[in-house]
């Protein structure tokens, strides 16, 4: 495949990830389309941010219109559909998870199938979620069961399954599990986000108390640009296949909320009150991968992981790169 004929779709294009892989696609020559179901309404901040806005060309597409979607598939030789659109929330997915599991499943099965219709050869890579594994007891891998917890774990696990259905039948078409991955652009309802503005605003005297809910959660956290070249790389391989992308570093959620307080000399004891209703009718206790396949094949390998993380994603969101300096500046 030459530079000239990549043309990627980003599905999702306007979210954390979405404005990430579009600056790497654009910087490694892909032409690159997004899409919007409300152009008007969209949120394009993050791919302000990224200084990548006039670079992508945006379409208004609905992916749960099937009809629609085929069309839009149909007119466009995509060289590389990158499948990142979803409600990306596990709380909220608990409050509707009717709503989530059918955009989920929905929007993918319609994609997936747009694609197969179409004339063109495209390479697809779905985003799925360390959700679908559930709690695990060691490192989990490519070949860990799925045992998902929460209604968007379920519904990652069954858009997994269809893109691996049409692997089987001798289509590109490649998952990357991804692990938690954080940055600045993440949504401030999301706990890595809250607890370093948290600190930030606590040592700046702005708060006097930060709620959270359970503390006990053990978590794998990575630098999500890191995440989005992982993804990025696998689009480029000979093979689609599916890879656990991780640090394989985990911490416990009470230490990283100790670490970002410390930063800023604060004991987070006298700031933090825990809510129960944050607290989740089921949680994942431990998730961390173990992305041994990926450094091994790729050769991708996390280089943000435990209080590196947490020093860097403070730094970011206060506009600091003095340290190991960010890939992207805000
Ligand atoms: N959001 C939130 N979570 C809290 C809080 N207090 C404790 N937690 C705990 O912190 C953990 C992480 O929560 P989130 O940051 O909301 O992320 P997530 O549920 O793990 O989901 C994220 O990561 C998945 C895996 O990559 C993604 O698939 C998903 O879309 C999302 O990005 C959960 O166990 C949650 O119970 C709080 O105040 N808010």
């Amino acid at each position: 495949m030459t530079i000239k004929a990549r043309t990627a779709l980003i599905t999702g294009i306007s979210g954390q990830d979405g404005a990430y892989l579009a600056r790497i696609l654009v910087d490694r020559g892909y032409a690159v389309h997004g899409t919007s179901r409300s152009l008007s309404k969209a949120n394009l901040t993050n791919l302000s941010r990224v200084r990548v806005r006039d670079d992508v060309k945006l379409h208004e597409v609905d992916y749960r219109d099937a009809t629609q979607l085929e069309i839009f598939v149909g007119e466009h030789n995509f060289s590389h559909v990158f499948h990142l659109a979803a409600p990306s929330s596990v709380a909220s997915s608990f409050l509707d998870p009717i709503g989530t599991i059918d955009s989920i499943v929905v929007c993918t099965q319609n994609l997936v199938r747009a694609i197969e219709r179409s004339r063109y050869k495209t390479r697809f890579v779905n985003a799925c979620s360390s959700e679908c594994f559930g709690d695990v007891s060691e490192k989990a891998n490519e070949t860990t069961k799925f045992c998902p917890v929460s209604p968007y774990g379920i519904a990652k696990g069954a858009a997994h399954r269809l893109v691996e259905r049409q692997r089987a039948s001798g289509r590109w078409f490649s998952s990357a599990i991804l692990f938690n991955h954080e940055s600045p652009f993440r949504d401030p309802t999301f706990v890595t986000k809250k607890i370093i503005r948290g600190a930030i605003d606590a040592s700046d005297g702005k708060i006097d108390y930060l709620e959270l809910g359970n503390l006990d959660v053990v978590r794998d956290w990575g630098w999500a640009p890191e995440y989005m070249e992982a993804m990025a790389l696998m689009g480029e391989q000979d093979q689609p296949q599916t890879f656990v992308v991780a640090t394989g570093v985990h911490m416990k959620l009470t230490r990283f909320v100790e670490l970002a307080f410390e930063y800023f000399g604060l004991d987070w004891t006298k700031f933090v009150h825990i809510s129960p209703d944050l607290m989740r009718s089921a949680d994942i206790n431990v998730s961390v991968g173990d992305p041994k396949k990926i450094d091994l094949e790729l050769g991708w390998r996390a280089k943000a992981k435990g209080p590196t993380l947490i020093e860097l994603l403070i730094e970011a969101e206060l506009g600091i790169h003095s340290r190991e300096k960010p890939r992207f500046s805000l």
